[in-house]
């Protein structure tokens, strides 16, 4: 019997929510990968309803990661700066294509005082968020910094990563459209995927967690099937062991069906 509570209706994703951007999104696809569905309605995703995937906020001191995260986990918005010392965590659960799915969110100290605390909680991240201020350039300068010290920890081949510019409504539609450029061409550079969004008014907000959850959830169940379908290649080695059939001993990874 389980001991959680059931999911709250409105952290119940059934269809794959869109990108912000089709120029900078990880992917352009409007539904989720059929594989993914046909597991999920046959229940055949493996441990992926039993994990806890981890998310790590980085970013400039001041971006807004607490208040982006408080947005989408309590609804609230504080307008006093309060500095993330270390680290802090939330828990965020979903359910997506019927299948329970966990994130933990990671919010980590931007005051170079308390980054290298921080830092050592980066490891075994499954996707990166990498925050910045739309009002301030520099902040979307230092993101590659902050992208590099957080691929120090992990190992970057299948890692999701996103880069969001916070504060929107600060900024008159004119200027955004300056800043989206730049944002735009660091998305291409750090192959992140790009969202703006407001934790003041939670423009966007929802809508971009909802991505983070359902590209992580669709990227664990490729990695499941992965995974169980190179456990039966194992089999069959087994059963024809005295023959030397080169496809069924291959070890070689097979290519992510998600790209
Ligand atoms: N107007 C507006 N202000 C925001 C928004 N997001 C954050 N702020 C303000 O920006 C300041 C910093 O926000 P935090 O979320 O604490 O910043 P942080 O990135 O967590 O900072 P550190 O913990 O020091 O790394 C606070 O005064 C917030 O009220 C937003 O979307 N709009
Ligand atoms: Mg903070």
């Amino acid at each position: 019997m389980s001991v959680l509570p059931p999911v709250r209706k409105d952290r119940i994703i059934a269809q794959l929510p869109m990108f912000f951007t089709k120029e900078a999104a990880l992917h352009t696809k409007d539904e989720f990968n059929p594989k993914v569905k046909t597991a999920c309605q046959q229940q055949k995703t493996g441990t992926v309803g039993f994990k806890i995937s981890k998310v790590i906020v980085v970013g400039d001191l001041a971006v807004g990661k607490t208040c982006l995260i408080n947005r989408f986990c309590k609804d609230a918005f504080d307008k006093n700066y309060k500095a993330t010392i270390g680290v802090d965590f939330e828990m965020e659960r979903f359910e997506v294509l019927g299948v329970p799915f966990s994130l933990q969110l990671w919010d980590t100290a931007g005051q170079e005082r308390f980054k290298c605390i921080a830092s050592t909680y980066y490891r075994g991240a499954q996707a990166v968020i990498i925050v910045f201020d739309l009002t301030d350039i520099a902040s979307l300068e230092h993101t590659r910094q902050w992208l590099e010290d957080a691929l120090k920890e992990n190992d970057p081949t299948g890692i999701l990563l996103f880069l969001v510019g916070t504060k929107k409504d600060l900024i008159s539609p004119a200027q955004y459209s300056l800043m989206e450029k730049d944002a735009i061409k660091m998305s291409e550079e750090l192959k992140a995927e790009y969202w703006a969004v407001s934790a003041l008014s939670g423009e966007g907000v929802r809508d971009f967690f909802f991505r983070v959850a359902s590209l992580t959830f669709e990227t664990n169940v490729l990695a499941e099937l992965e995974k169980s379908g190179s456990k039966r290649i194992g089999e069959v080695v087994r059963i024809n062991s005295n023959t030397n059939n080169l496809y069924a001993s291959s070890k070689k990874k097979q290519p992510n069906c998600c790209q």
